[in-house]
């Protein structure tokens, strides 16, 4: 900007000048968003608002477009808050998470829908596919996979039960920290609390730093956080939410063993999503049990070049000896080469259920 002024006072009343223009396009902004939600209602009175496919749309058009000094990721986040408040004057969306409070999930959940959304912790995963089926909320999200720890089994498992499809996935780069509370001795510190996976993540820092502690597995790290509040010889290892959440002091920070410690979540919902440019489509398949079952069933996928993300195998729950396989891979089941794939693997399987096509995380 060659005409940016020099002083102080010049520079704040530019800043309020662009702030105006800022503002009135805001505002602009929602006054479109209502009409489309008019619009939505007027074709389908059971429309549905949140549209993933748009919303990654949007967000990749602007990272494409950014040009600093901003960062793509910085300003994408800028213009996802503003999207859900947008979408917020549509309709609030009400999603389930697993909770408590301060989890890593809440974080996972208003990263996705931003922070008009309404977010409800629930218990267990079980209870977030529950209240997404029984149509108390829109969406739910939950915990899948880590990139240090593996699979998150449980989510996998209430797929095999369920009809609930795939809208979306966010994932997370996770940092624990070492979190003590006003009345805790840090120099006396005998005992940590945290969830097992946190644990786990954590295993050669604690292993180095606090070899006696005494290593207290709970449900969740919020869990943690919340006991440390009452026990002077206690730390917990959970992230910034709950910190924040319990007004905790980091006195270690950024723990994990590994720097690119990440968690992908997955949104679920009761509706299909279409192409947005930038798929992936997960789906459950139960084999006959006999041999080269398996590469039976990923020759399709090698022959079309379709990129697979994931496979994890499960045991299936009926039948001693017989096993799922859950696939992730790029692409969206309505783009025909996808769905010649789905086509054959349906022909050799026992059992094929597509989880959902949804774009891939943006941010
Ligand atoms: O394009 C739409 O369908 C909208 O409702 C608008 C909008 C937006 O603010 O850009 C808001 C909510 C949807 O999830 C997607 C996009």
């Amino acid at each position: 900007m060659s005409d940016t002024p020099k002083s102080l006072d010049a520079l704040r009343e530019r800043i309020d000048a662009v702030d105006s223009d800022i503002l009135r396009l805001i505002s602009e902004r929602a006054a479109c968003a209502k009409r489309v939600a008019e619009i939505k209602t007027q074709e389908d009175p059971d429309t549905v608002f949140y549209r993933p496919e748009r919303e990654a749309q949007v967000l990749r058009r602007i990272m494409a477009l950014n040009e600093g000094p901003l960062d793509a990721e910085e300003m994408a986040r800028l213009f996802r808050e503003i999207m859900s408040a947008c979408l917020a004057l549509e309709q609030p969306v009400k999603v389930a998470y697993l909770g408590p409070e301060g989890t890593f999930t809440q974080q996972a959940a208003l990263k996705h829908f931003g922070h008009s959304a309404v977010s409800l912790p629930m218990a267990a995963i079980d209870e977030v596919f529950r209240e997404v089926e029984a149509g108390a909320v829109h969406y739910g999200v939950v915990p899948v996979e880590n990139s240090t720890e593996g699979v998150v089994n449980h989510t996998l498992d209430s797929f095999m039960d369920s009809s609930m499809r795939i809208c979306g996935e966010a994932v997370l780069r996770i940092h624990q920290h070492l979190l003590v509370s006003s009345n805790t001795r840090k120099d006396k510190v005998s005992r940590i609390y945290s969830h097992p996976q946190s644990f786990a993540q954590c295993r050669k820092w604690l292993d180095a730093h606090y070899p006696h502690a005494e290593r207290v597995a709970v449900a969740s790290n919020a869990e943690a956080a919340k006991l440390v509040k009452t026990e002077w010889h206690s730390a917990a290892i959970a992230g910034d939410m709950a910190a924040k959440l319990y007004d905790l002091e980091r006195i270690a920070e950024k723990i994990e063993d590994s720097p690119d410690n990440s968690t992908r979540f997955l949104i679920i919902g009761n509706h299909d999503v279409p192409m947005s440019g930038e798929d992936k489509t997960s789906v459950v398949v139960a084999m006959r049990n006999q041999p080269g079952a398996l590469h039976e069933l990923l020759e399709p996928f090698h022959r079309h070049a379709i990129d697979l993300t994931r496979l994890e195998t499960r045991p299936s729950r009926s039948g001693v000896w017989n096993y799922v396989f859950f696939i992730d891979f790029k692409g969206h089941r309505d783009e025909p080469r996808v769905a010649a794939v789905l086509e054959e693997v349906r022909l050799r399987a026992a059992d094929l259920k597509v989880l959902g096509s949804y774009p891939m995380g943006v941010l």
